[in-house]
């Protein structure tokens, strides 16, 4: 089964003390079936309202929201009830129940929805525990994991009426670096084994930039850039997408041009992607141009899969417009920081 979430022109406005305040303004997003799709935006931006506006958590003050061509809003309440069950969701603080085991806590939902016998659920709840590598900790309490582990057992428990959809809100906020890296890759290798839908909001670059395949740059309740996340975060347009960028790579842009004011020469940047990163592009053509090169700042990262390189240089002597040519020509990204 599909699974594509269309918004349409989507509005969304709080009634707070008798005035109507806007948090969503005119959100057109297709997400598409099978693919991880990050929203970023600072706080305040209306994250949580997208994303809470898939299961109908909050609903729409205009517009329509699409899920597999059939407007949501319109669901009655045994639509809704049905729609709901195949939309799994994961929050920043775990959302457990204290008081029950972890087991009982992953059972929970399959309870609620009261179709399997006993043993059946006890054997989802195995398979499940399983595959989030938490089978010695099924009769521990949550307060005897740790964040990591809480948020497993969240991911287990919104697995278990087999959705279509997985909502993240937030879901590695709370957590340190590391665990946050293992989090995300349990998240990947469920999309990519499940074939689930992933829609997850953040205010972290690397979140995105490890596990998603598109994102959308949310502000002041806009859509104010998306594409793939190569494509946005390599090249952003948008000030708020190049803030977070920069704030990512700890670069301070005005600093940055300060250090290179007595640099001489043109100073361009390269973006190599894919194999390009690897090959010996910059020497050969240095080379073939008569051009001198210095390195001022640079990078090897990936996103998500797709290795990628950024080279800040400044370029003197030799043929500097032919060297420009070619390394277009050869497939990478320039752009001109400052003139000689
Ligand atoms: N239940 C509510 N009642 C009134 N206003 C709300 C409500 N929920 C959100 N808002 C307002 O809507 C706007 C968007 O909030 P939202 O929580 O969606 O943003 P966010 O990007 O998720 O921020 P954060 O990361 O801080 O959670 C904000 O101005 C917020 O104050």
């Amino acid at each position: 089964m599909t699974t594509t979430i269309q918004f349409k022109n989507i509005h969304k406005s709080y009634r707070v003390g008798g005035r109507d305040i806007p948090a969503l303004s005119g959100i057109d997003l297709t997400i598409n079936p099978g693919e991880i799709f990050g929203m970023i935006g600072h706080s305040g931006a209306g994250k949580s309202t997208l994303v809470r506006l898939i299961n109908l958590l909050e609903r729409p003050t205009g517009g329509e929201l699409l899920i597999d061509g059939a407007d949501i809003t319109r669901f009655d309440n045994d639509a809704l009830r049905a729609l709901r069950r195949r939309i799994g969701m994961i929050f920043q603080h775990f959302n457990l129940l204290s008081s029950k085991t972890v087991a009982d806590n992953v059972a929970f939902p399959l309870r609620l929805a009261g179709k399997k016998s006993r043993a059946e659920t006890d054997a989802r709840v195995a398979e499940l525990l399983a595959r989030v590598g938490l089978s010695e900790h099924a009769s521990k309490y949550p307060s005897q994991l740790s964040g990591g582990q809480k948020q497993r057992v969240g991911i287990a428990r919104a697995l278990a009426t087999e959705p279509k959809i997985l909502l993240c809100d937030e879901a590695t906020s709370a957590l340190d670096p590391q665990t946050t890296q293992s989090v995300l890759r349990l998240l990947a290798e469920i999309n990519r084994e499940l074939g689930l839908t992933i829609v997850l909001i953040t205010h972290e670059m690397d979140v995105i930039r490890t596990i998603c395949d598109r994102v959308a740059v949310l502000d002041g309740g806009k859509v104010v850039e998306h594409g793939p996340v190569a494509d946005v975060f390599l090249h952003p347009k948008h000030i708020t997408t190049k803030r977070f960028v920069q704030e990512s790579e700890h670069v301070d842009e005005n600093e940055q041009d300060d250090d290179f004011a007595h640099v001489p020469g043109r100073i361009i940047r390269l973006t190599f992607r894919g194999e390009a990163t690897y090959e010996p592009v910059l020497g050969k053509v240095a080379r073939d141009c008569g051009v001198d090169f210095s390195i001022l700042a640079g990078r090897i990262d990936r996103i998500k899969d797709t290795p990628y390189g950024q080279l800040t240089l400044a370029l003197t002597g030799g043929d500097v417009d032919a060297a420009l040519a070619r390394f277009e020509s050869e497939g990478l990204t320039v752009e001109a920081l400052r003139d000689a």
